[in-house]
C-alpha cells in the first residue's frame, strides 16, 4: 500500500522541532539531577506513553491524505507529545520553581492538545460517515480491507459469497426475494493482447466504477473473477433484476473507452445473467446457476457471430 507520509513533510518537521524545543528549553533552563535522584520507573512509564503517542501520529501521517482532519490530529499529537516529553524531562532536569516553563507545557499545552485531538476525532467521525455513504455500494455493512481487489477497488468473490449468505439468512425471516447479476466482458483476452495489460486494468476499473454508479444504495458490487463482476440485489424480484441488468449492460456498452491518447473510443460488449434464491438454497448454488447461464449465453453469442461470419 502506498504511504501518504511524503505529503506531510512539514508536519513531521513541526513535530521534531517541537520536541527539540522542549528538550533544549530543559537543557538551557534546568540542572541535571543526580543519577540516584532519577526515578527510572517513571521515565519508563512516561516514555512508553510518549512512544505510543508518536506511533499513533506516525500511523495518521502514514495513511491519511492532507486536510483539516489530518491537521487537527497532528496538532493534537504534537501538543500531547511535547507535554509527555516534558513529563519525562522533569524526571531528569530540575527547573527553578519560579520558571513557568514546566507548568506551561504540562498544564496548558497538554489539555489544549487533547481538546484539539478530540475535535480532530470528531471531524474524523463526520468524514467517515460521508465516506461510508460513498462506500455503501462497494461494501454494504462490513469492512474487511484484506478482501479488496486493488485494480477495481471492489471486494472479491469470497466477500460476495459471505454477503449473499447473510442476505439469504435475513431474507428467510422477511420472506423477501434476493437476486444477483453477473456481467462479463466479451473478448477481454484479445483486448489485453491488443492494448496491453495496463489498459486492461484501466478498463476493469472503469467498468467497476460504472457498475457502482448504476446500482442502488443497498446493492453491492464485487469483482467475481478476472473480467466478471457480480452484483447483489437485496429485496429484489428476478423480473426487476432482469430489467436492471439490461439497463446496466446498455450503460456499460455505451462506455467510451480511450486507450492512451487515442481519440477514437472503443465500445465493449458485455454478457449478463441473473439468478435469484429460487435457483438454489445456498449462496454457492445461486452463483453457480448464474455462472452457468452466463456461459450458456456467451456460447450462444459466439455461435451467432460465427453464423454471421459464414453468411457474410
Ligand atoms: N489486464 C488484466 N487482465 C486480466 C486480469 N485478470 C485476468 N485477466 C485476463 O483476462 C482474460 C480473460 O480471458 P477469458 O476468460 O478468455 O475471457 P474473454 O477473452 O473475455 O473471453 P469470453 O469471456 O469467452 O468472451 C485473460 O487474458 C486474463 O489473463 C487483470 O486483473 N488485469
Amino acid at each position: 500500500m502506498k504511504t501518504q507520509a511524503h505529503l506531510h513533510t512539514l508536519k513531521i518537521c513541526w513535530l521534531i522541532l517541537s520536541l527539540a524545543l522542549v528538550f533544549t528549553g530543559n537543557a538551557i533552563l534546568g540542572d541535571v539531577k543526580a543519577f540516584t535522584d532519577i526515578t527510572w520507573l517513571d521515565i519508563f512509564g512516561e516514555g512508553s506513553t510518549l512512544a505510543l503517542s508518536l506511533l499513533f501520529a506516525g500511523f495518521i501521517l502514514h495513511s491519511r491524505p492532507r486536510g483539516q482532519v489530518t491537521n487537527m490530529l497532528t496538532i493534537g499529537f504534537i501538543c500531547f507529545s511535547a507535554a509527555m516529553l516534558q513529563d519525562i524531562l522533569d524526571e531528569i532536569f530540575v527547573l527553578t520553581p519560579s520558571m513557568l516553563f514546566d507548568d506551561a507545557i504540562e498544564s496548558v499545552i497538554a489539555p489544549i492538545g487533547i481538546c484539539i485531538l478530540a475535535y480532530g476525532l470528531y471531524l474524523w467521525s463526520q468524514e467517515q460517515q460521508a465516506i461510508n455513504e460513498q462506500l455503501r455500494r462497494r461494501e454494504r455493512f462490513y469492512r474487511e480491507h484484506s478482501s479488496i481487489d486493488y485494480i477495481t477497488g471492489l471486494y472479491t468473490a469470497p466477500y460476495m459469497e459471505q454477503q449473499i449468505k447473510f442476505e439469504l439468512e435475513s431474507q428467510q425471516a422477511s420472506n423477501e426475494a434476493t437476486a444477483i447479476m453477473l456481467f462479463d466482458i466479451d473478448g477481454f483476452d484479445s483486448f489485453n493482447r491488443q492494448y496491453g495489460d495496463a489498459e486492461g486494468d484501466r478498463l476493469l476499473k472503469q467498468v467497476a466504477d460504472l457498475i457502482v454508479m448504476n446500482i442502488r444504495r443497498n446493492d453491492l458490487a464485487c469483482r467475481y473473477a478476472s473480467d466478471r463482476f457480480i452484483v447483489l440485489l437485496p429485496s429484489t424480484a428476478r423480473s426487476t433484476a432482469e430489467v436492471m441488468a439490461t439497463e446496466i449492460s446498455r450503460s456499460l456498452h455505451s462506455l467510451s473507452f480511450h486507450t492512451g491518447s487515442n481519440t477514437q473510443a472503443i465500445h465493449i460488449e458485455f454478457t449478463h445473467a441473473v439468478a435469484d434464491q429460487t435457483d438454489g438454497t445456498s449462496a454457492q448454488h445461486i452463483v453457480n446457476t448464474a455462472n452457468r447461464m452466463l456461459e450458456q449465453r456467451k456460447r450462444e453469442k459466439k455461435e451467432q457471430r460465427q453464423q454471421l461470419k459464414v453468411v457474410a
